[in-house]
């Protein structure tokens, strides 16, 4: 069967090759297993909660309406870090296409996390498409202002952990001249490294990353995934090295950043606002291709 749905998650298999397939769970819609040929492309921690007790640690969390702790808007700054979509349960909406395999996902005020929609009581209509490609995972999302007189303030962000060898011998391409603000040394500056590198915990925010630009997670010297993205302009690099993993309760193992890194594509450094009734999309593309090193224009 391509879908197979349970109390807890949708499991959806490609019908020519039943080692390909994606997990979704139902809590924060979040997809915590991808594969390829039996191949993981995710990482998860081995301590991730998929109870709905906390956000899973790993997959593809889905950040809304908030990128972060916020401290400055009236209800946003109410809501905790990364917002209210990954800590609540999603309506499964069913299979909407046989080729490529997809299903959809809905959210609304209605159904969402009740302790968080009382902090900020705001109108919406999130629908998450999943399609699963012969080697390619897409996720779409569409935001709808479902509220006949006030505009919706928001962020969205994919919040993906790919899964790698080791962290010291990957490099992540094509950021290389963007503008980025750490958010550790809490300061803006160029990217003038040819490529990024991890030797130390990470946490940044590329802005304005052209849409033309194919983010590319390289190991010694091959791709091993490649991030596509439609209007999410900008992108997250994070990896929380030693002491940061340390602290985190459920990141398992504790040498478990050596093998993850997020590349998290998202509308952050600015919030989109919709008017009543209208709609906004995004998605991010998961594939394989070919290296590609782009030119800074
Ligand atoms: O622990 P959380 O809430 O899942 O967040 C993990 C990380 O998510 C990243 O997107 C942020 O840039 C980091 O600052 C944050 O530490």
């Amino acid at each position: 069967m391509p879908v197979k749905e349970t109390d807890r998650e949708v499991v959806l298999t490609r019908p020519d090759d039943e080692t390909t397939s994606v997990t979704i769970l139902k809590y924060g819609a979040t997809v915590y297993s991808w594969k390829l040929k039996s191949e993981e492309q995710l990482w998860l921690s081995t301590a991730a909660k998929l109870d709905g007790s906390k956000p899973v640690r790993g997959g593809i969390p889905l950040v809304f309406p908030v990128f972060g702790k916020n401290t400055t808007d009236e209800y946003l700054s109410k809501l905790p870090q990364h917002g209210l979509a990954r800590n609540s349960t999603w309506e499964f909406l069913g299979q909407t296409k046989s080729d490529p395999p997809t299903v959809q996902f809905g959210l609304k005020p209605e159904i969402a996390n009740p302790e968080l929609t009382k902090l900020w009581p705001m109108d919406f209509l999130l629908i998450l498409t999943v399609e699963l490609g012969v080697d390619s995972l897409k996720t779409a999302i569409e935001v709808e202002n479902t509220s006949t007189s006030k505009e919706l303030k928001f962020n969205w962000l994919f919040h993906t952990y790919f899964r790698i060898e080791d962290i010291e011998g990957t490099m992540v391409s094509n950021l290389a001249g963007m503008k980025l603000y750490d958010q550790l040394l809490k300061e803006s500056y160029l990217d003038k490294h040819p490529v990024v590198t991890f030797h130390q915990e990470t946490d940044v925010i590329y802005q304005n990353v052209s849409p033309e630009r194919a983010i590319q997670i390289v190991d010694k010297g091959v791709q091993v995934h490649t991030l596509k993205r439609y209007n999410l302009p900008d992108t997250v690099v994070w990896n929380p090295w030693v002491e940061k993993s340390q602290g985190m309760a459920d990141f398992e193992p504790k040498t478990g950043y050596e093998q993850m890194i997020c590349i998290e594509p998202g509308h952050v450094h600015d919030f989109i606002t919709l008017a009543p009734g209208k709609k906004w999309n995004a998605h991010q593309l998961l594939c394989k291709d070919e290296l590609n090193y782009q030119a800074i224009q």
